[in-house]
């Protein structure tokens, strides 16, 4: 027992009989091979277990036992991993033969500390995500949740994988590998993606970096991607507050895109589909189940989520169905007025519309990136353009006031040009 040489936790599987006989998954790309098994007999479980480790040592593959340090002992584990309510990670470190790998789940920042003290080797961060995996599991921590937990790592040496997640020192997965038809070739997807992952310097969330280009740049981008919306017609799926419904809905159309306005969580996977962005409004909250399912669907297809938290710090439940939301999906774009109470609705709208296009134009194809186009542009792009019909519609000698502004502003946005943006768009870059 006692693993000899640094561990690589980056692609960490969890798994149990299913990995044998032929072990195929490991082939793959698999760094560390936890064996958890959750309903079998302790003589069943060492059988798995030795198997296992049978199969992981001729690939150098350090393998470790789920909370059962005795099965560990019997077969010469290279180390362990205990929950919270398992067995404690000091004692299972003094049971076991000096060199142990010892790893502990977390999902507090206590939980963490605790880890420390206790002298364990990694921790298991999570659940990230939803995982179907494992029933009565702990709160999901989402990627801001994760962020909170390991603060409490404050400069100490310990390793972390996140399990039902991706990220960190690696991740810790059971289905995305066990219950894939071909392990072999889901390990060696996975193990890629860890790989690029953690050897990009590019950041993760909004594709290739736009700090070289000039305003210029970004203004013929935004003209560029008006055309884009015109000849491509994307269909933006917006769930958006009762007030500005009708509004966004013809801004969409205005700008040429097509809006589509459904709310019911079963519809969403369907949507997902066939919508190039995902507008998410919550400025008159109701039913949540729709607004949840519909950005998981819509990150997994690598399309942008534009999330317009309107009133965010008007009451405690807006601001913690914002926490909920972002726990559960990415945004691409998030959306704030300066006040965000009342105004701005429909720019929220145009920025889904121009992230969209920037998406249809995004050669981004590394999977690591939630979305394939330059969000950042997207984001600018649908301002310039509701900004410069505003300003065109405000100068209007059929405009009294804010009654007749509206419709000269969808008239306006509707006769807007890419010659226009570039006429009339300013941008300062402020380095
Ligand atoms: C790497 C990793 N992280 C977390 C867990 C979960 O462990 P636990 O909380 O003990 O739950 P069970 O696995 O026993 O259901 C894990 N197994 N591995
Ligand atoms: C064992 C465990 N602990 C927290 S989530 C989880 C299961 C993760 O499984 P999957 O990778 O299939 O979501």
């Amino acid at each position: 027992m006692g693993f000899k040489g640094p561990v690589d936790y980056s692609l960490y599987l969890v798994t149990g009989r299913e990995l044998l006989p032929s072990g195929a998954a490991i082939k793959g790309g698999v760094t560390i091979v936890q064996v958890r098994e959750k309903t079998t007999d302790t003589g069943e479980f060492l059988k798995v277990a030795r198997k296992t480790k049978e199969i992981c040592h001729k690939y150098s593959i350090p393998v470790l036992i789920n909370d059962r340090v005795d099965i560990a002992l019997a077969m010469g584990a290279d180390g362990v991993h205990v929950g919270q309510s398992d067995m404690p990670a000091r004692v299972a470190r003094q049971l076991l033969p000096p060199g142990s790998i010892v790893g502990v789940s977390t999902n507090t920042p206590v939980d963490v500390t605790a880890a420390i003290a206790d002298g364990a080797d990694y921790i298991g961060v999570g659940p990230i995500w939803n995982t179907q995996t494992k029933v009565n599991h702990k709160t999901l921590l989402g990627p801001r949740g994760a962020g909170v937990v390991l603060n409490a790592l404050q400069g100490s040496s310990m390793r972390a994988v996140a399990i039902g997640g991706r990220g960190l020192d690696g991740v810790a997965v059971v289905s995305a590998i066990m219950a894939s038809r071909q392990p072999r070739e889901a390990a060696r997807e996975l193990s890629n993606i860890v790989r690029a992952y953690t050897s990009s310097s590019l950041p993760v969330f909004s594709g290739p970096s736009t700090a070289s280009l000039k305003a210029l740049g970004i203004i013929q981008a935004a003209a560029g991607l008006l055309a884009k919306i015109r000849e491509a017609g994307p269909l933006i799926h917006q769930i958006t507050n009762t007030v500005v419904v009708n509004q966004s809905a013809n801004v969409t159309l205005a700008l040429g895109a097509s809006p589509i306005m459904a709310t019911a969580a079963s519809e969403m996977e369907d949507l997902s589909k066939v919508s190039g962005a995902l507008l998410i409004n919550f400025g008159t909250i109701g039913d949540k189940s729709g607004i949840l399912e519909a950005g998981r669907w819509v990150n997994a297809r690598r399309n942008p989520v534009i999330f317009d938290p309107v009133a965010v710090g008007a009451t405690k439940y807006r601001f913690e169905t914002s926490q909920e939301l972002m726990n559960a999906w990415q945004a691409s774009v998030i959306k704030g007025n300066p006040a965000e109470i009342g105004s701005g609705c429909i720019v929220g709208t145009s920025v889904a519309v121009f992230c969209a296009a920037a998406n249809l134009v995004g050669e981004n194809d590394a999977e690591q990136y939630l979305v394939k186009g330059d969000m950042f542009v997207g984001a600018i792009s649908g301002i310039l353009a509701i900004t410069v019909a505003s300003e065109l519609a405000a100068t209007r000698e059929d405009v009294k006031g804010s009654g007749t502004f509206l419709p000269a502003l969808i008239d306006e946005i509707y006769n807007l040009t890419p010659e226009k943006i570039i006429d009339r768009a300013q941008i300062e870059l402020h380095p």
